[in-house]
């Protein structure tokens, strides 16, 4: 793994947006995995800013997000398609109908995860996913314990996880019990992965990553056996 110490989030989000934009400079039809969550919503900001100041164009993308919440259509403000419209797909050139977000409303779950992962092979795979990383070391929705030849597949919802998210939802409304993640193996089989690590809160799964071994106990770790993967921490995630 790469490690690339950013001096704050703002630098964090800096040299993001500049792995992403680069890839798509070098490849306009590039296939890009897409996270949701506190951290990337900077680097998305930095995208829509330098597609407005410099004309990045994402015509010819296709995106494939991680993970999305079971039960939640597109249009609830708490789901993951609507925070991707709102934080980048609306503010950019990219058409909607070359992104996608496994649905949480699908009658048959089980049949969208297959279609899912047979639409990333069909996209010819994802050539730079970006990650965030879960206090417990899970990426997209793959909790500790998850195997690590897992495809996309539906999860129950730790209650951590229920809880660091619950800021996402309105009080009193009830959080997903279940979400459907691209599995282990699914993050695996991009080309080049960028796992993205801000704030103190973040410092103690950082310092497991970097120092524990490779074990289905801490999702994140499978990283390690990419042999492209850069880990951009910022100077609050390093102090531990
Ligand atoms: N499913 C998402 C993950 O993909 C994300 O990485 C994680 C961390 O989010 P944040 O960036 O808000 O800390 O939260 C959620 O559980």
């Amino acid at each position: 793994m790469e490690i690339i110490r950013a001096t704050n989030y703002d630098d964090l989000c800096e040299k993001a947006a500049a792995l992403l934009i680069s890839q798509v400079q070098q490849k306009p039809n590039a296939v890009l995995g897409l996270a949701t969550g506190a951290t990337p919503t900077g680097i998305y900001q930095k995208m829509v800013a330098d597609h407005q100041e410099r004309g990045t164009s994402y015509a010819g993308v296709r995106t494939f997000n991680l993970d999305e919440y079971v039960g939640l259509p597109p249009e609830h403000p708490s789901s993951f398609a609507y925070y991707m419209r709102k934080q980048l797909f609306d503010r950019i050139d990219l058409p909607l109908a070359q992104t996608h977000i496994p649905s949480g409303v699908a009658t048959d779950l089980e049949q969208e995860c297959r279609q899912y992962e047979e639409a990333i092979l069909a996209a010819g795979g994802i050539d730079m996913q970006i990650l965030g990383i879960g206090m417990n070391g899970h990426i997209g929705f793959n909790e500790p314990g998850t195997p690590f030849h897992s495809v996309t597949h539906v999860v129950t919802l730790t209650e951590s996880t229920k809880q660091a998210n619950r800021r996402y939802f309105d009080e009193g409304e009830t959080m997903p019990s279940h979400a459907i993640t691209m599995g282990l193996a699914t993050i695996m089989r991009s080309k080049r992965i960028v796992l993205l690590v801000s704030g103190k809160h973040k410092a103690p799964i950082l310092h497991r990553l970097l120092n524990e071994p490779v074990s289905e106990d801490l999702p994140a770790s499978i990283l390690k056996q990419h042999s492209h993967v850069t880990v951009i921490a910022d100077a609050d995630a390093w102090d531990q």
